[in-house]
């Protein structure tokens, strides 16, 4: 799938790809997209491949984990104190919103002039099945759900909202409140450790993963799990391709990695070895290594792959044996 399926079939997830999607127990995806296909016309981008990878498998909640692990508490953006403990778990509405919206498309306007537009729209169950998913693994975490909309101005949201509200009165262990998507972007690097749980539709949830993203130190270690009603579920890093790096043994392998835990704790059921991958992980943090997006003074500078061989070699030790103990 992606731009080498497009360049091979013309089309970015072609029926067979799809077709083994759906036929496995579980899919993990390593980013797509590049500047090769940046200015394809219309639709016809690689990324177009993943919006229908994630509606074929029908993949509506997508969870985007970003905790400040202590090892990395130097590699944040933000200062020492502010970043120490954070621990979000952002629930991103994935298959509808204005990514999928109709209409959408390219027109001559009345002046003869092209308008690129889009449709953000939500409907009552869409907005409740995701907000279920959200209370829920709220209930699991800290029991804090804050639910980030634009319903100041946008019909979507409003609605949003209103169902948001009301499906709380399921869920009256849970600590709701809202915030505007504007202010939750001021807040997360203002005081993150206010968030525990946060639930938004896709293109807010997108925005404010990769903003996170940078209070646990990078982009390359945020790992995602997409999970619909049944079926198998998607996992895959919140970054893209990278292009600016690609082929310099550069990237950070870790979201891709724990992506990967994710997928055996949520897709396979296999929590035994998510942890021992994921001890695997912090136990290669402990002993120092790091690619260039998380390096510090006094730790291990090391590439791509180094940094896979000792993740690789850590989660055959001991100390990963032990984690599922
Ligand atoms: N899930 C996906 O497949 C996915 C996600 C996001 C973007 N994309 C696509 O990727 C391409 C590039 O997009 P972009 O540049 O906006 O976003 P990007 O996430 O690829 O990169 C943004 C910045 O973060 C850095 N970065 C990303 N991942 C990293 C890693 N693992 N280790 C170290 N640094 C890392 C990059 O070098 C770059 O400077 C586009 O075609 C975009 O559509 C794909
Ligand atoms: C590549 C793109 C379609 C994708 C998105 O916007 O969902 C990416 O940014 C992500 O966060 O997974
Ligand atoms: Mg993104």
């Amino acid at each position: 799938m992606g731009g080498s399926a497009l360049d091979a079939t013309g089309v970015p997830l072609p029926d067979e790809t799809l077709a083994a999607a759906r036929d496995s127990e579980a899919v993990l995806l390593g980013a797509i997209g590049g500047y090769k296909w940046d200015n394809n016309e219309k639709h016809l981008k690689p990324e177009t491949g993943l919006l229908q990878l994630r509606a074929g498998l029908r993949v509506f909640a997508n969870l985007r984990p970003a905790a400040v692990l202590p090892q990395l508490v130097d590699a944040s953006t933000l200062k020492k104190e502010v970043a120490e403990g954070v621990d979000i778990m952002v629930v991103r509405e994935l298959t509808g919103g204005i990514y999928f919206g109709k209409p959408r498309g390219f027109e001559t306007n009345d002046n003869g002039e092209e308008t690129g537009f889009n449709t953000e729209v939500y409907s009552a169950s869409e907005i409740d099945r995701i907000a279920r998913v959200a209370f829920e693994v709220a209930r699991k975490r800290r029991g804090k759900l804050c639910s980030v909309d634009k319903a100041n101005v946008l019909e979507a949201s409003m609605l949003w909202r209103r169902r948001v509200t009301a499906l709380s009165s399921e869920f009256p262990d849970i600590e709701l409140s809202h915030m505007y998507v504007d202010n939750a972007s001021m807040q997360l690097v203002r005081n993150p450790k206010q968030f525990d749980t946060i639930v938004t539709n896709n293109i807010f949830g997108d925005i404010l993963s990769d903003e996170a993203s940078m209070i646990t130190g990078s982009i390359g270690m945020l790992p995602s799990a997409s999970v619909g009603e049944s079926g198998p579920g998607l996992f895959e890093p919140i970054h893209g391709s990278a292009p600016d790096i690609a082929g310099q043994d550069k990237a950070n392998p870790l979201a891709t990695i724990l992506s990967a835990a994710m997928l055996l704790r949520y897709g396979l059921g296999e929590e035994n070895a998510a942890k021992r991958i994921e001890a695997a992980v912090t136990e290669t943090l402990n002993q120092g290594f790091r690619t260039g997006d998380i390096y510090s003074p006094g730790t291990t500078l090391v590439g791509c792959k180094r940094m896979g061989e000792e993740v690789l070699k850590t989660v055959e030790s001991e100390k990963a044996v032990a984690a599922i103990n």
